[in-house]
């Protein structure tokens, strides 16, 4: 396999005290899309911007295209696009002219017209910067970070304040791109995104990665459930389910397990063998929000733990 992106315990903090990235280690495949997920603060942007090459790391390092994206930038930096989560272009231009003059600086870029077209922001092409919307912004960053034909593609957060549609267009685009074999690493809070578009993620937490994986792998590892109203007193008691942890709250039972056919079995034969109605049932397994939770409110324990200690 082919690894664009290389990140091996890498490190940063912030006047040498405080520890944003504490050993981050992942790699990115040609092609592949990655998504970097975690909770505010986890150190998701001071990652990236390391492999970006816009800070130098404090330990380990990254590898962007073979090349050192800090040491080498000059190597690297025509090679990427990037999308920061606010570009801060002078709102007095007009979208057309301010990507014609990022075009100028570019060795290769693509035709302006093209790359807002992309974008769908043809229509606004002669409009001032500082009249468009937050969404229309948003995506003006992303025009900016495709003319360049990048092999690598940093969308950092790229959908917030887009509407549906928009969004939609954009992972669609986003689609087209890696069938062309563009390698993207995307931060995002939006887990039906990761869901969407990632072939693999990572959830990071307090400068750490505490799962990585395919979205069903890392899915894999949470319970699924099953729900249903509770009987009326006097129903006879749920029957023994090995290794499933039942939860009675007096309305409605929830059953966490690791093997949700054999224990929804034991459920079904359970109700059919004594009558019993099982209102409201239902079973699924679990989500990447649940996954997602989960990890941030275990890690959060271990650290208060850690803290306490
Ligand atoms: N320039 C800075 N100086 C000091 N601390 C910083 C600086 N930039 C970020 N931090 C801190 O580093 C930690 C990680 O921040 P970072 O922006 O990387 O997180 P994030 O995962 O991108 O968060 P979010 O999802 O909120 O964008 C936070 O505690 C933040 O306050």
């Amino acid at each position: 396999m082919d690894d664009v992106i290389e990140v091996s315990e890498l490190r940063r903090s912030y006047g040498g005290e405080f520890d944003a990235v504490r050993g981050v280690t992942f790699s990115v495949r040609r092609g592949e899309l990655f998504a970097l997920l975690g909770t505010n603060g986890a150190g998701k942007t001071s990652t990236l911007e390391v492999i970006e090459g816009l800070a130098p790391p404090s330990g380990g390092g990254a590898r962007v295209l073979g090349h050192d994206p800090y040491r080498e930038r000059a190597s690297v930096r025509p090679r990427i696009g990037v999308m920061l989560q606010q570009g801060g272009f002078p709102g007095d231009l007009t979208v057309r002219e301010t990507a014609a003059m990022w075009a100028g600086t570019l060795s290769a870029p693509r035709p302006v017209a093209d790359a807002l077209e992309m974008v769908v922001l043809d229509a606004r092409a002669d409009v001032a910067v500082k009249q468009l919307s937050g969404g229309e912004r948003r995506r003006l960053d992303l025009a900016m970070a495709l003319l360049g034909r990048p092999e690598v593609l940093f969308l950092d957060e790229p959908t917030t304040g887009l509407d549906p549609e928009s969004r939609r267009n954009t992972w669609t685009l986003v689609r087209r791109l890696l069938d062309d074999g563009t390698t993207v690493l995307l931060t995002t809070h939006y887990l039906d995104e990761a869901e969407e578009l990632a072939d693999r993620l990572a959830i990071m937490h307090h400068g750490r990665i505490v799962r990585t994986g395919t979205v069903a792998e890392v899915v894999a590892a949470q319970p699924s459930t099953i729900t249903f109203e509770r009987d009326a007193p006097g129903a006879p008691p749920l029957p023994e389910l090995p290794g499933a942890l039942v939860v009675d709250d007096g309305r409605a039972v929830t059953v966490h397990t690791d093997t949700l056919q054999e224990t929804l079995t034991d459920v079904m034969l359970w109700a059919r063998h004594h009558e019993v109605v099982l209102d409201q049932l239902s079973a699924r397994t679990a989500s990447l929000e649940q996954a997602f939770l989960a990890v941030a409110s275990e890690n959060t324990s271990e650290l208060a733990e850690e803290a306490a200690a």
